[in-house]
């Protein structure tokens, strides 16, 4: 017992590691009954749900992935519950239909982001927010509304020449690496190069050459990390304060294992945005830029933007269609490469469309890729329990008081997996439920949040999922390897997850090959649209 009480205290901080064993357990005896009279009154919100543990609440039956378990409960407490996490109330939202009634038709009450320790006080101190996680004021909606007209329909457009030169290199470089199709692949740091080149170039003018870029692995790690600490699931800390001050977790204050990291992490990501942006800004004053978001906002002498709310621009540009966009991507190509049907009838339909010719990507005329890229977004769901939402206002589900500043999880995941919306089929990858003409009037998926402060970046990141998988399937083939210790890999979004705690899910690493189907054409291609782009829409970072 005593070389427990020692293993403990010699893990806790200067003041309560020096107690003697009886002020030690008294002192523990009187924070235990202090929080688990604090945890019963705090009780604010009478929605059903697991009955919560003193101190931790519901924390430690949320079990490695939080959506699938609260899936799982809204079988047993329906569509709206409660979980109770530390200290904090949670309404967990499981239902296309509760979805609408709370973020759509109460979209100006469930329309501001929560804080958290460890993202908003340790990582982000010097950086800022990001929009995505920027609670609802004033700074927020000009930062929103810039966004948003920045990445609107009509703008778009105008980025699709970008979206055709990144397409260009991944096919490129996938073809270069592939040995025509003998040698297997992964995937991974060509679509993250992609999306990230994509926001680089709309957001800075700039773009990240080859593959193996340094600059490209170390925004990918550190937006990695950062991703994992906005996870809501991923840091007891940031609902267990007393957390904070255990040296393996720890806080702002506590200075433990966490906070250090966070900070680390926080340094490394200021010393690449200082550097995108400073390269920007050079541009811009000697009148060498290429058009893009950031420069025109410098440009433009009516922006009513101050520095802080640029730089969170930028980093909402950088981190919010990085892993969401690759891993959307990832987790399709490896379903694709086990299912060459689904390819077949993608080939087809845009044989049908352009008899064979490259498909134009100026406008989405093939049904069945929007169809397809829709049902990867619903079927994966990369953002399973999306990004937190915290409400402005009190409000009401079903004669339930939800009290101002209540936390809110749209849990994707379970939207995804409700028969009500998508039929008994919902578990079944099936881009044809895109295609039903009743679909016309809903949201196809929740990929993208939903109500007001919904993705801003949909429509950017529609455009590059459909003129990427279109180039994809016209160029290649994609096919498992036909190395036995690379041929099976297991794809399925509910078993095959490697990160169930992160904030945007990815795949265990696998590898695919990609098969010209035309040698000739995919050379031609590249030779005649690296002439004609010459990659003069952007320059390197410098
Ligand atoms: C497949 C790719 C993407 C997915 C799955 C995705 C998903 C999401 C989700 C779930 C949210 C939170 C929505 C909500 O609370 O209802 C969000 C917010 C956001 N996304 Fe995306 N996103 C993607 C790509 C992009 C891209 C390419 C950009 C821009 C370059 C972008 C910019 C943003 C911004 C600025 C927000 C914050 C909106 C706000 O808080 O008001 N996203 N995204």
């Amino acid at each position: 017992m005593s070389s427990l009480l020692d293993a403990v205290q010699a893990r806790l901080p200067e003041p309560l590691s020096s107690l003697s064993p009886i002020a030690f357990y008294t002192t523990a005896l009187v924070l235990v009954t202090l929080a688990v009279g604090l945890s019963s009154r705090r009780e604010k919100i009478k929605l059903p749900g697991p009955r919560p543990w003193p101190i931790v609440g519901n924390l430690l039956q949320v079990g490695e992935d939080a959506a699938l378990t609260y899936h799982e409960w809204s079988k047993i407490y329906g569509p709206v519950f409660k979980v109770t996490l530390g200290e904090r109330e949670v309404v967990v939202v499981n239902s296309a239909a509760a979805a609408k009634e709370l973020f759509n038709d109460l979209g100006s009450v469930y329309i501001s982001r929560p804080l958290f320790h460890t993202f908003h006080k340790v990582v982000s101190s010097t950086a800022g927010f990001t929009i995505g996680t920027s609670p609802w004021d004033e700074s927020c909606k000009r930062k929103r509304k810039a966004a948003a007209t920045a990445l609107n329909r009509v703008a778009v457009q105008g980025y699709v020449p970008i979206i055709d030169m990144e397409t260009l290199c991944l096919i490129e470089d996938i073809y270069k690496d592939s040995d025509q199709g003998r040698t297997a692949i992964n995937p991974y740091a060509y679509l993250q190069r992609f999306a990230l080149n994509t926001s680089l170039v709309v957001n800075y003018g700039t773009r990240l050459e080859k593959v193996g870029d340094k600059l490209l692995q170390e925004i990918v790690e550190v937006e990695t990390y950062v991703a994992n600490f906005r996870s809501v699931s991923g840091t007891p800390s940031d609902y267990v304060p007393l957390l904070r001050y255990l040296p393996s977790f720890g806080g702002g204050g506590g200075g433990g294992a966490t906070a250090r990291f966070a900070q680390e992490v926080r340094k490394r990501r200021d010393v690449y945005m200082d550097r995108l942006l400073d390269d920007c800004k050079r541009h811009v004053r000697a009148g060498t830029d290429i058009p893009s978001i950031t420069g025109n906002i410098l440009k433009d002498p009516e922006a009513k933007l101050s520095d802080a709310e640029l730089s969170s621009i930028c980093l909402s540009m950088v981190s919010a269609g990085l892993d969401t966009l690759a891993n959307t991507f990832i987790w399709s190509v490896g379903y694709l490469a086990q299912h060459p049907d689904i390819q077949d009838k993608a080939y087809q339909a845009m044989y049908d469309v352009y008899g064979g010719a490259i498909p134009d990507s100026t406008e989405e005329k093939v049904e069945y890729i929007t169809a397809l890229h829709k049902e990867c977004s619903r079927f994966f769901s990369v953002l399973k329990l999306s990004l937190p939402r915290a409400t402005l206002g009190d409000s009401e589900y079903r004669g339930v008081a939800i009290p101002d500043g209540t936390t809110v999880f749209l849990n994707a995941w379970a939207i995804h997996h409700d028969a009500e919306r998508y039929g008994a089929d919902y578990a079944v990858f099936r881009p044809e439920r895109f295609l039903d003409p009743r679909e016309a009037n809903l949201q196809s998926h929740y990929s993208f949040g939903a109500g007001r402060r919904m993705c801003a970046g949909v429509h950017l990141a529609n455009r590059e999922l459909y003129i990427a998988f279109c180039k994809l399937i016209h160029f290649f083939r994609i096919l498992p390897s036909d190395r036995d210790d690379e041929r099976a890999f297991d794809i399925d979004p509910a078993t095959a997850c490697a990160n169930p705690r992160g904030l945007s899910s990815t795949p265990k690493p696998f590898k695919v090959r990609f098969v010209p189907r035309d040698e000739a054409g995919i050379r031609a291609w590249i030779d005649d649209e690296k002439t004609k782009t010459e990659v003069k829409l952007a320059r390197k970072v410098e």
